[in-house]
């Protein structure tokens, strides 16, 4: 079976990744506009109706606005930005959120992709929260790091330009970050989590990490039982792994999934296991962007979920 696929935004960080994943397959067919023609509405239109499936990887406004156009009942859209992340009639695409979320992708006509931040908390979180480890109403916290091609063909001209200079930089210092409405709704917890994001100087990878007081947690789990429910959650993923902690190798780079498409998650312990740190890692532009906008697709369109992704 062969699909037809619309990336709408196709020139820009994402939309150049994940035709690169798609490049040679031969089960799709790429609709493509050129360049004199890629920003102009009509001709978006054409091909936003005409294909089986579009990938939106436009800023949020450009995505709703595509949306509009969509009048094609069979035309089924992959939302690569964060305009419907926690919109209704929307599906969230993090296959490996929930037990049936595959499923729930295979048979949606909206997929929105998930964010590269919520990705990694939501690998770390919804699991415990799931198994009744971590409370609903718990206060989290979550930090990181992210290769600055997260920010986009903006910011990678900032750091590339010699506008940015520096090595490492905090920022979501208003406390309001984007990504706030998604982590807590797929997390299912009551409040948002206290959310500590930063650039680094790479220019992919991402570093995320929720640390946890586990003896003020009510069934005070030990690091190893928070690390069997993760290794339970994934143990069927082809994409998410679990590391082990072998006591001897710990050091966690930014770069450690940069260039794949997979996830990885690890837990750390204090000696007397009082303490835990959880940390992901994975590519902003693979799980966190184009590695799931792909994944998505091959579910939607029955195909192998690991078709296209480098793991
Ligand atoms: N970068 C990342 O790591 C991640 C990005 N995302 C999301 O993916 C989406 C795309 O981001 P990213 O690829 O980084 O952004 P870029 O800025 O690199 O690319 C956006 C592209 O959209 C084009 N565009 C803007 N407005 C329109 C329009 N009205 N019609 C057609 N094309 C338009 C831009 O054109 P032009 O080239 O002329 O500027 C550009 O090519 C965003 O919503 C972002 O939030 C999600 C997860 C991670
Ligand atoms: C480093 C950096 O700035 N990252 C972006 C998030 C990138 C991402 O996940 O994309 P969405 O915009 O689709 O949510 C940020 O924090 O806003």
């Amino acid at each position: 079976m062969t699909v037809s696929v619309f990336i709408d935004g196709a020139a820009g960080t994402t939309g150049l990744e994940i035709r690169e994943r798609l490049a040679g397959r031969d089960e799709i067919a790429l609709i493509a506009l050129d360049d004199a023609q890629r920003k102009n509405a009509k001709k978006r239109a054409e091909a936003l109706n005409a294909a089986n499936f579009v990938i939106l990887c436009l800023p949020d406004d450009a995505a709703r606005e595509a949306v509009s156009l969509i009048n094609n009942p069979e035309t089924r859209v992959i939302d690569a930005s964060t305009a419907h992340r926690v919109a209704d009639g929307w599906t969230y695409g993090f296959p490996e959120l929930e037990p049936a979320q595959a499923q729930r992708i295979a048979e949606a006509p909206r997929v929105s992709n998930p964010g590269c931040w919520p990705t990694g908390f939501l690998a770390l979180v919804r699991p415990l929260v799931r198994a009744g480890l971590v409370p609903p109403e718990w206060s989290v916290t979550v930090s990181g790091a992210s290769g600055y091609s997260g920010g986009g063909k903006t910011m990678i001209a900032e750091f590339e330009d010699g506008t940015e200079t520096t090595g490492f930089r905090s920022y979501g210092l208003d406390l309001d970050h984007k990504h706030l409405p998604e982590m807590q709704k797929h997390a299912r917890m009551e409040h948002p989590p206290i959310f500590m994001p930063a650039v680094a100087r790479a220019y992919r990878g991402m570093l995320i990490e929720v640390p946890l007081a586990l003896y003020y947690l009510p069934r005070k789990p030990s690091p190893a039982q928070i690390a069997q429910v993760l290794a339970d959650a994934y143990r069927d993923s082809p994409i998410v792994r679990v590391v082990e902690d072998d006591g001897e190798t710990r050091l966690v780079r930014l770069e450690e999934d940069a260039g794949t498409d997979r996830l990885s998650v690890r837990v750390f312990g204090s000696p007397d296991r009082s303490h835990a740190r959880l940390i992901a890692t994975l590519d902003n532009l693979g799980k966190g962007a184009a590695g799931a906008a792909v994944q998505n697709l091959n579910i939607m369109a029955g195909f192998d979920q690991t078709a296209g992704l480098v793991l």
